[in-house]
């Protein structure tokens, strides 16, 4: 449904366009003019805020479901045993609590007895809010009368009900307390009941209780409803507080008590920004007693009001947003969710970003299934807004056969750089014109596939983490994977990951069997090798294609080529629309001081013109010159087409993707944009990938349908016997398990960043991460597991695949600490002389012992710390120490003591 315009909404209203923008103004609500379109809650306030419309009908009480807990359920966790709504005990189907409908003027008599005045904090049937605006500024707030007669019980004493204080001219609850602007005297806390001493107020911006165990502390929603303060004590919604702890509140009250007579005047202006200013006082006030009315409307979660969702209500929200986003999308006053946040637990400012957990939390406690929206969609959605899309639809007649672009991985040494170059040099397109053949990032060459030419494009930069990179910020750009495997050496640990990494990436394979020249080499052993890693040569009956190479000589160059072209015709449809605007992708940039921006750019569609607007990623311009890898001036490059591009007013990332627009305005826009989303989802905390325990509501919500594993060992056949069992565990067929790479040796950086892009989870067997892999997995938030026990990890995984998974225990790593030197003491055994790099070592602290990434001893303790000649109880990073580990003794030089601490789990 289109969102309704202001002077459509004025119409139903009955009053006139600008009646409507002065009040949305008046609410904080910035309208351009009478065309604009207002959201649904803003439409819903509207609609209240005009009483006498024609409007307001019985419309705005079936909006207002939204808002309207479900009754029984969250109800009663403030209200025990209260009966929920009873739908018949008004002769018609009552609107359910929170809805407006039950508030308005007299306009539902018979609701008097609804029982959603049982929930602490509903509206309660009845009240005079027309009173309220009627007496103006003096008159009780909405919810604080109660109809004569009504024979509802009020909600149960002690639950928060801010509302139901007479306090003239009284400022909302929901006030933001960390506001700066914010008098501290001048805004009291929501405070159960009406007290003879002065009224405890908000703690003033850095007087938070909290910290000292004085400011509600975690609890959840609800049951703050039972935790009464007492008087005098600092309410906030009644969190456990002990006398004496409130003193961070106390030094708030500086502004003394609540004036009789005063208006509140911090109120909510300024609170986040809008409205505020003395002349506006009585408008102000309105506009408090409208969202302290809105408010009603939704069941008191620790003392505030705020809309609830169903359950299923989806609000979507972008990384890193804050506090103020949510409130926007649902409707409610951000400080009200400041304040609910707290109460589960967490601090955070209306305007802070913050990460999906803390949404989650949010959103649950609400009834709102929160959707953080992933990069690639925010990306999509800043496009859309410019009516701009990076995956276009073509007419299957526009297309034509592209070249495939290919990568070419393999294990150090083996010869990919020198591959690289011979093709370059034999068969560089146009090289031959005595040009200078530069490095740009990817270059093209041609190859005679029976008799006819064709082109390849080259990614210049082997080795499948940088294929990996691009992957990880969404470019996949390579088409065919050429795995180097020199003969003389064999199938080494990286010719497997690199195996794996093309395989993740479900990019075909052709392997050059690199260095036959040499005469130690044995192209057999490699094709036998590989076979075991189920690259099965089409001679022996597979569908593999391996060419013997020599880089050095040139041997076997064109049957490489002609195997990629073979290759790529046999398990691809490489077609593009070359008569369109370019859609690419930066494989390389640089600031070249005489240039600028320098990028290289691989055409994936469309062709690039001089002269195009173009934005990629967050640069953008206006493309100056094109030179291809020969140095050599383009107007045009077509799909598959890396050329160097001039004009961007930035430098790009590598795996930046390249539209042309329109104009240049567009392309400056769509950059600024994304910057802005980068800035946002930057300020964000870590990401939360996949994990285990959350793998099986991951899978049930349709997110996911494999178990993506990544598996290290120390030894090989510990994991194959791994890899084995694991793939022997029967589960329903709605799941799979996949093993996307397996292998030996520490975890390292480039493991991670595989399970980045492929939502993996790294199982670690008798292994530990390397420094910079263990910083990427938390920043890119990689659950890494690491068992000892083959059956722990299978038990684990299978638990997982079945939904049982129940861990309540963690491992928390505490400190590192490098050995430097070995005592030899008969009565302590061996004492280590380390040094501690990270964290801190703590005595009696768990341990283990780690010798080059491989555990080697385990679940041992530090027994015994001493700095010189004393004994401490810590010492720190940065510092030389004296470890003893008990009765294990079997400590080297260069080894790693590890320290960690188990710490129960908090489940999501
Ligand atoms: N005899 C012979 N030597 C080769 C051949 N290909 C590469 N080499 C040599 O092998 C060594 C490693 O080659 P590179 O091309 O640097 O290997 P790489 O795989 O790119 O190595 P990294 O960049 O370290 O990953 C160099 O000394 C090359 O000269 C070949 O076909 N025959």
């Amino acid at each position: 449904m289109a969102k309704p315009r202001v002077h459509e909404v004025a119409k139903q209203l009955g009053v006139t366009s600008k009646q409507v923008l002065e009040k949305l103004k008046e609410m904080g609500e910035f309208v351009k003019g009478p065309s604009s379109s207002l959201e649904p809650p803003v439409v819903r306030k509207l609609k209240a805020a005009f009483p006498q419309s024609k409007g307001d009908g019985a419309g705005s009480g079936a909006k207002g479901a939204h808002g309207a807990a479900q009754p029984g359920a969250r109800g009663g966790r403030g209200v025990a045993g209260r009966p929920g709504p009873r739908p018949g005990q008004t002769g018609r189907p009552g609107p359910r609590p929170g809805q407006r409908q039950s508030t308005r003027p007299g306009s539902r008599p018979g609701q008097t007895a609804h029982p959603s005045d049982a929930r602490p904090g509903a509206p309660k049937p009845g009240q005079q809010r027309p009173a309220a605006s009627a007496t103006g500024e003096s008159a009780p707030r909405p919810a604080q009368q109660r109809p004569e007669g009504s024979t509802t019980p009020r909600p149960v004493p002690h639950a928060p009900t801010p509302n139901a204080i007479p306090r003239p001219r009284g400022p909302r609850p929901a006030n933001n307390p960390f506001s700066p602007k914010q008098h501290a005297g001048a805004r009291p806390v929501p405070h159960p009941r009406p007290h003879p001493g002065p009224r405890p107020h908000a703690p003033r911006p850095g007087s938070f209780g909290a910290r000292r165990g004085g400011f509600g502390g975690p609890h959840r929603v609800g049951q703050g409803g039972g935790a009464r303060p007492r008087p005098g004590q600092p309410g906030f919604g009644g969190g456990p507080h002990r006398p004496g702890q409130g003193g961070g509140f106390r030094g708030g009250f500086g502004g003394g008590p609540h004036r009789p007579g005063g208006r509140g005047r911090g109120g909510t202006a300024g609170a986040f920004g809008r409205g505020g200013g003395r002349n506006r006082k009585s408008r102000k006030s309105k506009r408090m007693k409208r969202q302290e009315f809105e408010q009603m409307e939704a069941p008191t979660l620790g003392g505030v009001k705020v809309p609830r969702g169903n359950g299923e209500t989806v609000v979507r929200l972008r990384r890193g947003a804050s506090l103020t986003d949510f409130a926007d999308k649902i409707g409610a006053n951000p400080a009200s969710l400041v304040t609910v946040l707290f109460h589960l637990g967490e601090m955070a400012t209306a305007t802070e970003s913050l990460d999906e957990d803390t949404f989650q939390l949010l959103g649950a406690e609400l009834g709102f299934k929160i959707q953080i929206v992933s990069p690639e969609d925010e990306d999509k959605e800043i496009l859309e807004q410019f009516d701009v899309s990076f995956d276009v639809e073509d007419d299957p007649d526009d297309l034509v056969a592209r070249p495939p672009v290919v990568t070419v991985m393999g294990h150090v040494d083996h010869g990919k750089t020198r591959l690289l170059d011979a093709i370059r040099h034999t068969k560089v397109v146009a090289g031959e014109a005595g040009g200078i053949t530069q490095h740009i990032g990817a270059y093209q060459v041609e190859a005679d596939l029976e008799g006819e030419k064709r082109a390849i494009t080259f990614i210049d930069t082997p080795g499948h983490e940088a294929f990996t990179a691009m992957r990880a910020r969404g470019a996949q750009v390579t088409d065919i994977a050429v795995l180097v495997v020199a003969a003389d050496d064999g199938v080494m640990p990286q010719t497997i990951e690199a195996l794996n990494h093309a395989r993740a990436a479900e990019v075909p394979i052709v392997v050059a069997v690199n260095k036959v020249d040499k005469p130690e080499a044995n192209p057999a052993k490699i094709r036998q090798q590989l076979t075991e890693f189920g690259l099965v040569a089409e001679e022996y009956g597979g569908d593999t294609m391996f060419v013997d190479v020599s880089a050095k000589t040139g041997l076997g160059i064109d049957k490489l080529l002609d195997a990629i072209l073979l290759t790529a015709d046999a398990d691809l449809d490489l077609v593009a629309n070359p008569d369109r605007e370019a859609r690419g992708v930066a494989i390389e940039a640089n600031l070249d001081r005489g240039r600028g921006a320098v990028a290289t750019v691989l055409v994936q569609n469309g062709t690039l013109r001089v002269g195009d607007a173009i934005v990629a990623g967050t640069a953008y311009g206006r493309v100056r010159a094109m030179f291809d890898e020969n140095g050599e001036s383009v107007e045009a490059a077509g799909p598959s087409r890396p050329v160097q591009v001039l004009g961007l007013t930035s430098v790009p990332r590598a795996g930046d993707n390249i539209l042309v627009t329109e104009d240049d305005r567009t392309a400056r826009q769509i950059a600024e944009k994304r910057e802005a989303a980068q800035r946002n989802a930057m300020l964000a905390k870590t990401r939360k990938r996949i994990s285990l325990e959350d793998f099986t509501k991951a899978l049930e919500e349709g997110k996911v349908e494999t178990l993506n594993l990544i598996i290290k060992g120390d030894v090989a056949g510990a994991v194959e016997a791994l890899e084995e069992s694991l793939l022997k565990i029967e589960v329903d067929d709605s799941v799979q398990l996949r093993i996307i790479h397996r292998g030996v040796g520490a975890i390292t950086e480039s493991d991670v960043s595989l399970a980045t892009v492929d939502n993996a989870i790294v199982i670690g067997f008798n292994v530990r991460p390397d420094g910079k892999a263990r910083e990427a997995a938390h920043k890119e938030g990689v659950d890494i597991r690491f068992y000892s026990v083959i059956y722990d990890a299978i038990d684990d995984i299978e638990n997982a695949l079945r939904g049982l998974l129940k861990p309540e225990y963690e491992e928390v790593h505490t400190g590192t600490a490098e050995v430097r030197e070995i005592f030899r003491s008969s009565k302590f055994g061996n004492i280590a002389g380390a040094y501690v790099q990270t964290g801190a070592v703590t005595r009696n602290s768990k341990a283990r012992v780690l010798r080059g990434g491989v555990v080697h001893g385990d679940d041992l303790t530090i027994e015994s710390l001493r700095r010189f000649k004393d004994d401490v109880t810590e010492v720190k990073a940065g510092y030389e120490c004296g470890i003893g580990l008990g009765s294990f003794n079997d400590i080297q030089v260069g080894d790693e003591i590890e320290t960690y601490e188990i710490r129960e789990k908090p489940r999501d």
